[in-house]
């Protein structure tokens, strides 16, 4: 029953009644961010998490029509709105600005980005964070260089900040959500001895992307393993805590308007050993943006699931993208009684911040705040990371291609 109420507790958080505290601290202005297109993910992104964040003020939004920039920023109580040929960069000339969220079609990430470091802005930037490792590494070098915060929107996740440091402990811990957190502590901690295998699947019922979608347009950068996929990559590179070897192997399934997309794309990876001197680890992921329906007409659920198989048993979850909706882990060790664990928030006495309905947006704007604040964020997904991302889904799109 617990479990329903709290259920219902979270939903009407997150999609009915965000939370809204008052934008006064002793820190300060708030910081003002504005949001170049009026994208559909900007709400559950960005705006909706602002309201229970006391030091954000989601202050302006650009689209290519003013019309359309007016009528989301009233809808939403943004002051500003800014449109037309021009509307982009009129929002990054504001100097009341000093955030950009970038939630621009992937294929457009750089050019903005670029744009926006240049006119000073610190960046929270959508996933994938480019077109192409390059375009990735180019801005976080100007950011760097301009000392500027650029994130890219891994919301999901935590990530160590120095891949060498991997496989030592959990010491090093920085937190996305405390979902995925557990599942990493799990495998971490050695309970299930190390690591054999790593899975990950990200797919979306037939009918989810409708035809004329940005993840169904090339030159946008869209495919599959560009949208779902680069989740699926990025979990299985944090899980495995490293980065690839090999793509084994990929296969892709094509969008018959346009064969440069792929609609679904699967690939077989390998990691290094978990142990010294042991056999590579090895993974998988899989990506769909059209998952076929069950028997022809029954239309299915997403499939959102990662699985670690280790030498004493295995880690499974479910829902490890949007966590705060609903997940599950669940542990089988090989000797010994399975159990199912939940994580909605950090257990308590724990000094991390966050509250059972925060989604994990609202921990990775609770990060990107910190940052540009100067103080320690209680995660961070390091340029390092992004860029590995880019130029792994890069070496499996080329893959595809040779098979
Ligand atoms: N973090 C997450 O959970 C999610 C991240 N994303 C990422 O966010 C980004 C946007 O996704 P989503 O909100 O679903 O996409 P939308 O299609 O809703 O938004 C994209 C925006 O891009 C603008 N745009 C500019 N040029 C073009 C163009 N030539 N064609 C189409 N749109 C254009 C439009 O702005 P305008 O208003 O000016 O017309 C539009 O609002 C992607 O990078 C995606 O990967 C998406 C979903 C979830
Ligand atoms: O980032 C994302 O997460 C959720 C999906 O709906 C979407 O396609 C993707 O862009």
């Amino acid at each position: 029953m617990a479990s329903v109420t709290g259920f219902f507790k979270r939903i009407h958080a997150l999609f009915i009644d965000p939370p809204a505290v008052s934008k006064t601290t002793d820190n300060g202005p708030p910081l003002k961010i504005g949001i170049l297109g009026a994208a559909n993910i900007a709400p559950n992104a960005l705006i909706y998490p602002a309201r229970s964040h006391p030091e954000v003020e989601v202050y302006g939004v650009a689209a290519r029509d003013i019309g359309k920039a007016e009528k989301f920023a009233k809808k939403y109580g943004i002051k500003k709105w800014y449109g037309g040929q021009d509307g982009y960069q009129e929002l990054l000339n504001d100097p009341a600005i000093n955030a950009v969220y970038n939630p621009l079609p992937n294929g457009l990430h750089y050019e903005w980005t670029m744009k926006a470091l240049a006119a000073g802005k610190h960046v929270l930037l959508e996933k994938p964070s480019g077109d192409t490792a390059e375009e990735s590494r180019l801005m976080f070098e100007l950011a760097d260089h301009k000392g500027l915060v650029l994130l890219e929107a891994f919301h999901y996740r935590r990530v160590p900040c120095q891949f060498s440091k991997l496989r030592t402990a959990s010491t090093h811990v920085a937190r996305f959500h405390p979902a995925i957190q557990r599942v990493k502590e799990i495998i971490d901690s050695g309970e299930l001895g190390s690591i054999k295998e790593v899975h990950a699947s990200l797919g979306f019922p037939k009918g989810f992307i409708p035809d004329g979608d940005i993840r169904l347009n090339y030159s946008l950068g869209g495919g599959a393993l560009m949208d779902a996929g680069c989740y699926t990559l990025n979990c299985v590179r944090y899980l495995a805590s490293g980065n690839p070897t090999a793509v084994t192997s990929a296969t892709a399934l094509r969008y018959p308007k346009d064969p440069r997309i792929d609609t679904a794309t699967s690939a077989d990876l390998l990691f290094p050993p978990s142990t010294p001197n042991g056999p590579p680890v090895r993974a998988s992921i899989k990506c769909d943006l059209f998952l076929p329906n069950w028997f022809w007409f029954i239309p299915r659920p997403p499939v959102v699931s990662a699985r670690v198989v280790c030498d004493q048993g295995t880690v499974e979850v479910l829902n490890y993208v949007m966590p705060v909706i609903y997940h599950y882990i669940t542990v089988t060790p090989n000797a010994g009684k399975k159990r199912t664990e939940k994580a909605y928030a950090f257990p308590s006495g724990k000094s991390e911040k966050g509250e059972s309905w925060w989604s994990t947006y609202r921990y990775q704007l609770e990060a990107f705040v910190d940052k540009v604040r100067g103080r320690t964020p209680q995660t961070w997904v390091s340029s390092e990371d992004s860029i590995a991302n880019m130029l792994w889904i890069e070496k499996i799109y080329e893959e595809v291609r040779e098979s």
